[in-house]
């Protein structure tokens, strides 16, 4: 029974996608203590070959058993279990924002190889690919566009959703600054004395949140606010109003004990707002604004509060990768990213032509589950230049003997433009070349398109150009220096 957890998944080549891998998988499972999880190179265990099709619920077990029979047929041809590793070759779990926590859990030792390629090769192998297959997830979108049109209508796109996403850190910011602090603990006494509890939204406050953002200011969200004021004046404002005099009466005897205790002063908008707001009154609440009152209305209140942890740090962490001591720190996507840098990632994720080119902001996902020595990035202008030397950094790295590779075999170019099978090896010269009219437009198209490309891939690159100088990641092959300069 517990044969399955035992040496669980060792490794994952996780990428990325276009960038070697499965003239990689051809030539490093010729070494026969190197396994894979499955039938196929890639298993798309938790994340398929489009962005949006993440399968982070995909079942652990059946995955651990995949594992499980691959060393089990190693062992079954007399090899140690202990000298075999076990693989799996998704090329598209570089781009999942799931992956890192899955594999942590399964196995927080795991390895991984990373392989990349200058990303506007990549990005115009993906293109060219995804024209030619009518089968491929992006085939519509481009089959009947040139690289140059979509380059620029992509880069379009991608900076629409970028600033999209960076206007949710100031929306979060407006509506983290218009929230009541938590309470002191000088307030926490007070209210144990006066018998009072921090209580979630109720009708009653929900009626003054509105109340209060009315008297503050112009509605930013039209209509959920018009859905939202409808629904408070059905539900909780007019019996609000009713119940008023009695609560006045207690909501001053309240006041007189907090004020004593020096937890609040007594005039001003909140007296205002305490007057009106039972217990949640409080809280400071004539200054939430609309946007506040929308979303407690929708009964968000654990989510309300998280945004504010979020917003709070991020304005002192600056982004999810700030600079300590000139060490960068990595957050996951996940429960302590700001809502906005989540989204800024999703911007890179919805294109695997163009998105999963950028590729820092993909293995930062991954340095914040694993140390970067569990992390092996390599290249593809090494892989052709030199794949013996790939091969023997990989199997070093993932913990097999060197394998006596036939060097013809590891010459062959394998999923190249022309026959994109996994199995499918061409000679290099067979490969046809990549060039402009190849990508329907003229060479000074394809060239301006590919300058676009360059300047909008600089940041990114010269962040991977850092982490390479900093022996985080290997070094990068020279011309990339060269090209984003
Ligand atoms: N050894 C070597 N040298 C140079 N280039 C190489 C090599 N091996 C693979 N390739 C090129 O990588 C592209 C295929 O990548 P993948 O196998 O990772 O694609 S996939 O993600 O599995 O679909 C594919 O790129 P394009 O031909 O530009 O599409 C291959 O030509």
């Amino acid at each position: 029974q517990d044969s399955i957890l035992q040496g669980s998944i060792d490794f994952a080549t996780i990428g990325q996608q276009k960038c070697g891998t499965s003239s990689l998988w051809n030539y490093l499972t010729l070494n026969p203590f190197v396994r894979t999880a499955g039938k196929y190179k890639e298993s798309f265990q938790f994340q398929r070959d489009l962005p949006n099709q993440a399968r982070c619920d995909s079942s652990l077990e059946r995955y651990l058993e995949r594992s499980a029979e691959a060393r089990a047929a190693a062992v079954a041809e007399g090899l140690p279990a202990s000298t075999v590793r076990v693989g799996d070759w998704s090329a598209t779990h570089l781009s999942c924002a799931c992956c890192p926590m899955l594999f942590r859990t399964l196995n927080p030792d795991m390895r991984f190889v990373v392989m990349l390629r200058d990303p506007v090769q990549r990005s115009v192998s993906r293109f060219l690919e995804q024209q030619q297959l009518q089968r491929g997830p992006q085939h519509a979108e481009v089959k009947d566009t040139t690289f140059a049109a979509y380059v620029f209508a992509e880069i379009n796109r991608t900076q629409h959703c970028l600033s999209n996403a960076a206007s949710f850190s100031q929306r979060q910011r407006r509506v983290a600054a218009a929230r009541p602090a938590p309470p002191t603990a000088a307030t926490a006494a007070a209210n144990s004395q006066a018998g009072l509890e921090e209580a979630a939204p109720t009708e009653s406050s929900r009626g003054v949140v509105l109340h209060a953002g009315m008297a503050t200011g112009p509605p930013t969200l039209g209509a959920p606010l018009a859905q939202t004021s409808s629904q408070l004046m059905t539900a909780g404002m007019d019996i609000q109003w009713h119940r008023r005099s009695n609560h006045q009466r207690n909501q001053r005897r309240r006041q007189r004990t907090l004020q004593a205790s020096g937890s609040i002063g007594a005039k001003g908008p909140q007296a205002h707002a305490n007057k009106f707001g039972g217990a949640q009154g409080l809280r400071p609440r004539a200054q939430v604004t609309v946007e506040t009152a929308v979303t407690l209305a929708h009964g968000d209140g654990r989510r309300l509060h998280g945004d504010t942890n979020t917003v709070s740090s991020s304005s002192s962490s600056s982004s999810s990768s700030s600079s300590q001591h000139g060490m960068e720190q990595f957050l996951g996507w996940g429960p302590d990213m700001p809502l906005s840098d989540m989204m800024r990632r999703q911007c890179y994720q919805r294109s695997s032509i163009l998105g999963w080119s950028v590729y820092d902001v993909f293995l930062e996902n991954y340095f914040a589950s694993f140390p970067p020595q569990q992390l092996l990035v390599q290249y593809t202008e090494d892989l052709e230049a030199q794949p013996l030397e790939v091969l023997q950094r990989v199997e070093a790295h993932i913990g097999v003997p060197h394998h006596d590779y036939n060097q013809t075999q590891i010459a062959t170019v394998y999923n190249a433009r022309g026959c994109y099978k996994w199995r499918c090896g061409k000679t290099e010269s067979d490969v046809p070349k990549m060039q402009g009219t190849a990508l329907g437009t003229s060479e000074a198209e394809f060239e301006a398109a590919v300058q676009r490309l360059v300047a909008y891939l600089r940041p990114h690159m010269h962040r991977l150009f850092r982490w390479a100088d900093e022996g985080r990641i290997s070094q990068v092959p020279q011309p990339w220096r060269h090209l984003y300069a």
